[in-house]
C-alpha cells in the first residue's frame, strides 16, 4: 500500500462504508449479466473481470452470464449477413447459429475466463449445453399486426429458444468450490440441437433458480432512461407494475425489452435486488454493490 493511501483517512472510510455490504452479501450469490454493449474494449473487460474477482475474494459468490450481441453482428456482417431483430431477439438461421456459437463460446467466454484468471480468480467457462444446464425449446413465432392489411402475421425467429428447465448443480458445484462460473447463453433442445438464447433471460432465470441475492445487468446506458436519447433522464427506481406501460408507450424498446422483462421475472422469482447499470463506467459494479447511493436503475416490487 502506498504512503498516500496509508495516511489518508478517506481511503479507510471507503472500506468502512463497504463493511455492511461485505457482511450482508457474505456467501451470497451475485449474478452479473455482462452485456455485449458494455464490452467496449479489452481494458473495460479486464476491469470488469478484476471487480468480479474482488467480489469473490471478499466472500461473495459471483456468477457471470455474458452476452456478445454486437460481436455476433460484426461477424455476421463480415460474412455478408444482415442481422434482423424482433423485440430484441436475433432471428437465427443455421449459419447464424454457427456464428453465435463461435463468437459466444469460442471467443467471448474464453476471453472473460482468461481475464478472471489473470486477476487471480478461478474462472470456468460453461455453456447451456454443459451438463444440460439449459434445456430449451424453439420459441413460437412472433405475431405482429400488419397495419396495411390489418391481418395478423407470424414471424419465425428460427433457432431461438426459450428456457424449459435448468440444471444448476454444475453452477453450484463450481461456486461451492470457489470457482467463478462464466456462462454462454445457448441451450439445447430435447434432440440435442443448439438454440440461441437471450443472455438477459438466461441471467435472470439462473439467478432465480440459484436464489441469487442480486442480479446486476451491465449494459451501455446509465440505466433505464425516460428518454432513451437523453442519458441524463435516468429512472433511479421503478416498480415492476410500472414496466408494461413504458413498453406500451415505446419508451422501452429493442434490447431493453428482454432486459426489463428479465428484471421483473427475477424479482417475482425471489431475487432480492435487481439493477441495470452502465458497465462501460469503470468500477460501476463495485459502486453498485458497496456504496449506499448505488448507481443505475433499481427495479423493485
Ligand atoms: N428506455 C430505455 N432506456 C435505456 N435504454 C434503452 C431504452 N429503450 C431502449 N434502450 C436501448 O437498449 C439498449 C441496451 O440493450 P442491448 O443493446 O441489448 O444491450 P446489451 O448488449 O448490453 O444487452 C441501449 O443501448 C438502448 O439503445
Ligand atoms: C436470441 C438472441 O437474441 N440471442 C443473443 C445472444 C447474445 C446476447 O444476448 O448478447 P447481449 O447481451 O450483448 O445482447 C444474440 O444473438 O445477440
Amino acid at each position: 500500500m502506498s504512503k498516500k493511501i496509508e495516511n489518508d483517512p478517506a481511503s479507510a472510510s471507503i472500506l468502512v462504508e463497504a463493511l455492511p455490504y461485505i457482511k450482508r452479501f457474505h456467501h451470497k450469490k451475485i449474478m452479473i449479466k455482462y452485456g455485449g454493449h458494455a464490452m467496449i474494449d479489452d481494458e473495460a473487460m479486464s476491469f470488469t473481470a478484476r471487480d468480479t474477482v474482488l467480489l469473490k475474494y471478499v466472500g461473495m459468490e459471483p456468477i457471470v452470464v455474458h452476452g456478445g450481441g454486437p460481436e455476433i453482428t460484426r461477424s455476421m456482417n463480415k460474412m455478408g449477413k444482415q442481422p434482423k431483430f424482433i423485440k430484441g431477439l436475433r432471428v437465427t438461421d443455421e449459419e447464424t447459429m454457427e456464428i453465435v456459437k463461435m463468437v459466444l463460446v469460442g471467443k467471448i467466454n474464453t476471453n472473460i475466463v482468461s481475464k478472471i484468471g489473470f486477476h487471480g480468480g478461478k474462472g470456468v467457462g460453461v455453456s447451456g449445453k454443459d451438463s444440460e444446464l439449459i434445456l430449451a425449446s424453439k420459441k413460437a413465432p412472433h405475431k405482429i399486426l400488419n397495419i396495411v392489411t390489418g391481418e395478423e402475421e407470424e414471424i419465425d425467429l428460427g433457432l431461438v429458444g426459450e428456457i424449459s428447465s435448468l440444471n444448476t448443480e454444475i453452477i453450484e458445484m463450481f461456486t461451492d468450490n470457489d470457482h467463478i462460473p462464466v456462462i454462454s447463453p445457448i441451450g439445447i433442445d430435447e434432440k440435442g440441437d443448439t438454440l440461441n438464447l437471450n443472455a438477459d433471460t438466461v441471467a435472470g432465470e439462473i439467478a432465480s433458480e440459484v436464489m441469487a441475492e442480486k442480479l446486476i445487468i451491465l449494459t451501455d446506458v446509465p440505466g433505464l432512461l425516460k428518454d432513451p436519447n437523453d442519458p441524463n433522464s435516468l429512472i433511479k427506481k421503478i416498480k415492476i407494475d410500472e414496466v408494461d406501460n413504458l413498453i406500451e408507450k415505446e419508451i422501452i424498446t429493442g434490447g431493453m425489452i428482454p432486459k426489463i422483462e428479465t428484471c421483473v421475472k427475477a424479482i417475482e422469482g425471489g431475487v432480492k435486488s435487481v439493477h441495470i447499470i452502465d458497465g462501460r463506467v469503470k468500477h460501476s459494479l463495485l459502486l453498485e454493490i458497496f456504496t449506499t447511493r448505488g448507481v443505475g436503475t433499481m427495479i423493485t416490487k
